[in-house]
């Protein structure tokens, strides 16, 4: 099946959040991120790909402009893959680097039912996470949210529609895009 095009969804999506506004709202989260390893302990930075890759990068370079290092790793956990309703949760690949006992900081670009970061942060704490914590540039606003998880540090809320840009994709397109935008009808 072709996918729809992405200069279709552009003709009607709004731009919710631009560039300018995502780049203050990271470097307010790095901010408050910063305090929460003053203890000089590596934190073990774990980018949820494919989405989180944009978000995590800029948010990897505001925490290390404020002294902070990390160790980097990987996870690939896809529940989308590629469609815009979500699924069972497939992983794709697991971090190598061992958690046991270290405080893990993961990053993904969105909270939406929260399926997906409550199973990776569940395997984080069957792993031996010491501590793990969730940055995500964005958190949808609707009451579908799983129990039990909650981003510890949200750059912007968006809307309850299907969101793309900033990582995040339209079938597999516009990831790059920088600016989130929220799908027209
Ligand atoms: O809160 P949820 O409803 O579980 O959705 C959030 C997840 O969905 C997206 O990943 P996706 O499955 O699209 O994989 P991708 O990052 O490779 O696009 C996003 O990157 C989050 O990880
Ligand atoms: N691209 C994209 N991925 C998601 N994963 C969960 N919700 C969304 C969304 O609104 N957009």
């Amino acid at each position: 099946m072709t996918a729809p095009k992405l200069a279709d969804a552009l003709a009607t999506a709004q731009v919710v959040f631009d560039k300018a506004t995502l780049e203050a709202a990271i470097e307010r989260m790095a901010g408050e991120i910063r305090p929460a390893y003053d203890d000089g302990e590596v934190p073990l930075y774990i980018t949820v790909m494919n989405g989180g890759l944009p978000f995590a990068a800029q948010l990897a370079f505001a925490l290390g402009e404020r002294g902070l290092d990390l160790e980097f790793d990987y996870l690939h956990a896809t529940r989308y893959r590629g469609q815009t309703s979500g699924s069972g949760l497939a992983w794709l690949h697991r971090p190598a680097t061992s958690m046991q006992g270290r405080k893990v900081l993961l990053a993904d670009d969105i909270l939406d039912e929260g399926h997906t970061l409550l199973a990776v942060r569940h395997w984080c704490e069957d792993q031996g996470a010491a501590e793990v914590r969730i940055a995500v540039l964005a958190e949808k606003v609707h009451d579908r949210c799983v129990e039990g998880i909650c981003a510890d540090h949200v750059g912007v809320r968006v809307p309850d529609a299907y969101v793309f840009g900033y990582g995040m994709d339209y079938y597999e397109q516009g990831r790059n895009l920088p600016a989130i935008y929220a799908l027209g009808d």
